[in-house]
């Protein structure tokens, strides 16, 4: 590959975009200083020999993946602990690098420590007490003990009062019994349980006194400290009495159970993830669209006009159509993120304080935020992978791995249908609480002003369009509240009516989501706007309009619907939209130039910063074990007898 040459199409981007993408970095990471520490951190990992790849993992078996991936998480995990000694690594630096875009760049297959992470430790930190915190947190944080979150099983994911395995207390040893008797109660899916882990926080059924009190969180041993052999299996395991995690539900010595202040509280770690989720599900679309931005740049085909040259593909309006709504995507998300980040760092310390009032309307938003945010990162990277032609489906262009991971999010940490529905029923209770003249929470707060006047003339703003929005929200959200009131007066029981009528609620549930992040995004973007260049603040302004434009237009249906739209109205907002895509255009590469993301975390021929994509497709064909002879010996073995037979 030529050595530091640039691709001539992205150094002519580069010098057209209105902004300096250095100010956009800065802006994403909170500072100047705060991303030369990202930039030093991504370094000292990315430059360590032992963490580069030697040969894509591709060309790896099953069994040669997982033990490449615990050799570098060792080594990571190694890495860590020096930045922590020198006071320049936290919690969350470790997320980071094991879980995050670092993590999944160094990890491309995952990582083996994951879940002792991002669940085992917040779960003991969560749902311990002080002294079981004090007992296992910094064991596990030492990586003295590896865990993982034991939850799901065979037979159960979803419906987690539905769990099969059991923890009953006897009182004569002091120790919890922990039986999974059935196939369909074996733990099935948690992270590293297999291989890696051999501690585990494991979620059971509470017996104790011949009552069943749900289910709770136990400490468990999985295998031994030293030879790492599997204890027994499920069938009558003992533990101790003190490793069940005891801070909201306990049982005492005796074997009397003290309740909960509230049993949801069982639930915090997967509201924990769930907050997690959507940065990380923006992450990985700001990934997808760097690569299909850059290489939209670099390649040219076809035509727009016979007599010129064949343009950039990125000059195509039906490829800015794909992309630039992802881009936006990519910020609405991470804007909402960080606020249902603050949210539930808010909500979390009320919690210390038995405060319990705002934990409804948390689990509310962040169920539907994870939802919303994992499929739509998931159909935006599908989106860029398309974008990108047969390059994109090539497993080098990252593309097709990316989604992989992203689509997983779609079901773990609560399938999506089943958190939306989760979010409508808090919907229908506000909705209900309106009817009645009750105090609105603020996320439902426009229930209220919606449902006093469902008019709204159209002018060219955003704030149209988040009340359009709100209308379509309020609408579906009403149509569903009587659908189902309707059902229950004709005789239907209100189980029955909430299943027949679960496809509106679904749908009320994501309208209310999409209201909330362009509110959200658009709120974000007014604050910033004044403190950042006027070249910036107004390209930001753009994506903020296209997201908000772009959801209104996919979804006319509603909107013809729930509001007063004209079909004059749509044409405007047509209109908009095309003009939009022509004002981003110049500044796209300067955009994701501004994400900063190193190539090798980038890691496709398609989207690398010196826009060298043949070159770099060619170099990277050249790793298959396939292309180093130029004969397979399975010609030999299959073909050429067969070839022979025929003649
Ligand atoms: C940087 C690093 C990046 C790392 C990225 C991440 C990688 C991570 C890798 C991770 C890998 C993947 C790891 C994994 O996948 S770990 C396994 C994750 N598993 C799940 O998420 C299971 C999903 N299921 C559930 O959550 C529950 O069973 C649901 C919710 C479905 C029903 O439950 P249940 O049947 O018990 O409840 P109900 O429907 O009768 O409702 C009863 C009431 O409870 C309220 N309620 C319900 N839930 C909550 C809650 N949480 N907080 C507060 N309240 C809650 C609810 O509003 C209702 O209130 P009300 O209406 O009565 O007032
Ligand atoms: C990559 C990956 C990693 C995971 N890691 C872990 C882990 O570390 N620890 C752990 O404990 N678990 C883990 N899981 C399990 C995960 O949490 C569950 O798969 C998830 O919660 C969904 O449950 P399920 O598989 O039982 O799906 P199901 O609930 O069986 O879903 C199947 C279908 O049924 C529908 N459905 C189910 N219930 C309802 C309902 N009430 N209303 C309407 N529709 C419904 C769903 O919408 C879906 O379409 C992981 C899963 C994956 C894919």
């Amino acid at each position: 590959m030529p050595a530091n040459t640039m691709n001539e199409d992205l150094k002519r981007e580069r010098q057209r975009c209105s902004f300096d993408p250095k100010e956009l970095t800065y802006l994403l990471d909170g500072g100047e200083e705060k991303t030369e520490e990202r930039r030093q951190r991504e370094k000292f990992f990315l430059d360590d020999p032992e963490l580069s790849e030697t040969a894509p993992s591709d060309y790896l078996s099953h069994k040669e993946k997982y033990e490449h991936a615990v050799k570098k998480a060792c080594i990571v995990f190694k890495k860590v602990q020096q930045l922590q000694a020198q006071g320049k690594a936290g919690m969350q630096n470790f997320r980071e690098v094991l879980g995050g875009q670092l993590g999944s760049a160094i990890l491309r297959d995952g990582n083996p420590l994951g879940l002792h992470y991002v669940m085992f430790i917040p779960t003991i930190m969560g749902q311990g007490t002080i002294e079981q915190q004090a007992e296992w947190i910094s064991k596990a944080w030492n990586l003295e003990i590896i865990g993982t979150y034991a939850q799901t099983e065979l037979g159960h994911g979803t419906f987690i009062r539905g769990l099969e395995t059991t923890a009953t207390y006897d009182p004569a040893t002091e120790e919890f019994v922990l039986n999974s008797p059935t196939l369909t109660s074996y733990k099935w899916w948690p992270g590293g349980l297999g291989h890696t882990a051999n501690y585990a926080v494991v979620v059971a059924q509470l017996y104790s006194q011949g009552i069943c009190h749900g289910i709770h969180p136990f400490i468990v041993q999985l295998r031994d400290e030293e030879t790492h052999l599997p204890m027994p299996g499920f069938e009558n395991v003992r533990i101790p009495w003190n490793y069940m995690l005891m801070k909201n539900g306990k049982v005492l010595k005796d074997g009397s159970y003290v309740k909960s202040p509230s049993s949801k509280l069982t639930y915090g770690t997967m509201i924990f993830v769930r907050v997690v989720i959507v940065q990380d599900a923006a992450n990985y679309l700001r990934k997808a669209v760097t690569i299909a931005t850059r290489y939209s740049a670099v390649r040219h085909q076809s035509h727009i006009k016979e007599s010129a040259p064949e343009p950039q593909i990125l000059d195509f309006v039906t490829q800015q159509h794909k992309l630039f709504p992802q881009l936006a995507t990519y910020f609405a998300l991470h804007y909402s993120g960080a606020w249902l980040w603050d949210m539930y760092n808010n909500v979390t310390s009320e919690l210390e304080s038995g405060e319990l009032d705002r934990l409804p309307e948390l689990h509310a938003l962040a169920c539907c935020l994870k939802a919303v945010s994992a499929a739509d990162a998931a159909q935006g990277i599908e989106t860029c992978r398309l974008a990108c032609g047969g390059h994109g489906y090539m497993s080098c262009s990252s593309l097709p791995i990316t989604y992989g991971l992203v689509t997983a999010m779609v079901t773990y940490e609560g399938e999506n249908t089943v958190l939306l529905l989760q979010t409508a029923r808090y919907l229908m209770k506000a909705w209900q609480n309106c009817l009645d003249g009750q105090p609105l929470t603020p996320s439902v707060q426009y229930l209220n002003s919606v449902r006093r006047s469902f008019g709204g003339v159209y002018h060219k703003s955003v704030p149209w369009i988040i009340a359009s929005m709100q209308r379509i929200a309020a609408g579906k959200i009403e149509t569903a509240h009587r659908h189902m009131n309707d059902k229950i007066k004709r005789g239907v029981n209100s189980e029955d009516a909430w299943n027949e009528t679960s496809i509106e609620l679904v749908a009320a549930s994501e309208a209310h989501c999409k209201a909330f992040i362009v509110e959200t995004y658009y709120n974000s973007v007014q604050q910033i706007v004044p403190s950042v260049s006027q070249q910036l603040g107004k390209a930001l302004t753009e994506l903020c309009e296209l997201y908000a434009v772009n959801t209104l237009l996919k979804n006319i249906g509603d909107l013809l619907r729930y509001s007063n739209v004209t079909t004059g109205d749509l044409e405007n907002l047509q209109r908009w939209l095309e003009e939009l895509l022509a004002a981003i255009r110049p500044n796209a590469v300067g955009i994701v130039d501004g994400f900063d993301i190193n190539d090798a975390i980038i890691a496709s021929p398609l989207g690398a910063y010196d826009g060298n994509v043949y070159e770099r497709l060619f170099a990277e064909v050249s790793k298959s074990p396939l292309n180093a002879k130029p004969v397979n010996e399975s010609f030999h073995k299959y073909l050429k007898p067969l070839l022979k037979s025929k003649m």
